[in-house]
């Protein structure tokens, strides 16, 4: 027998000895093959906002009038003053909640993904810990869809 081609008996009859380097091959070509090697590895939820600044309500509060306007959607601070004019659902609606918390009105208009997205942009704060009604680690509202 060619000692160079490793073998080994399987049910009886001779066959070729697959190596562990053989394995990670077909593995490695099954993967590709199913799209599974380019899958993200999803970073801890939230784990890029831990750095934001804490902004408290009562601060939020100040800026109130449309050339300076903050909201709290899901215990964090947006300054939307340079979205105004051009946010779809007019620069009206958003000034009634200058100043303010608007996470029930925000998710009441039913906004989409993209909306959910753009919020990070308007992104520069947060409330301290003990104004938080949402991210709160024990307790708090966990809703299903909250963005991360
Ligand atoms: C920073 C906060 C906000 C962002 C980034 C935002 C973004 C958007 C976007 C992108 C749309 C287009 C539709 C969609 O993609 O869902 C939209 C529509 C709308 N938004 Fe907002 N929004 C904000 C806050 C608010 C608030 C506080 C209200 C509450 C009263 C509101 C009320 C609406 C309404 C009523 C529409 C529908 C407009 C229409 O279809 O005619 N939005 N918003």
């Amino acid at each position: 027998m060619d000692q160079s081609e490793p073998s080994k008996l399987l049910n009886g009859k001779e066959s070729n000895f697959v190596d562990a380097n053989t394995t990670n091959d077909i593995l490695s070509i099954a993967l590709r093959a199913l799209r599974l090697d380019k899958i993200p590895v999803k970073s801890t939820p939230g784990e890029k906002y831990n750095g934001l600044a804490e902004i408290s309500l009562e601060e939020v509060a100040e800026h109130d009038n449309i050339e300076d306007c903050w909201v709290v959607i899901y215990d964090r601070v947006y300054d939307v003053t340079k979205f105004l004019d051009s946010h779809p659902g007019g620069w009206d609606v958003m000034i009634d909640y200058a100043g303010m918390d608007c996470t029930i009105a925000f998710r009441g208009t039913g906004h989409s993904k993209e909306a959910i997205d753009m919020l990070d942009k308007y992104l520069i704060g947060k409330l301290p810990q003990h104004q938080q009604i949402f991210r709160l680690e024990i307790g708090g509202f966990h809703l299903a869809d909250m963005p991360e």
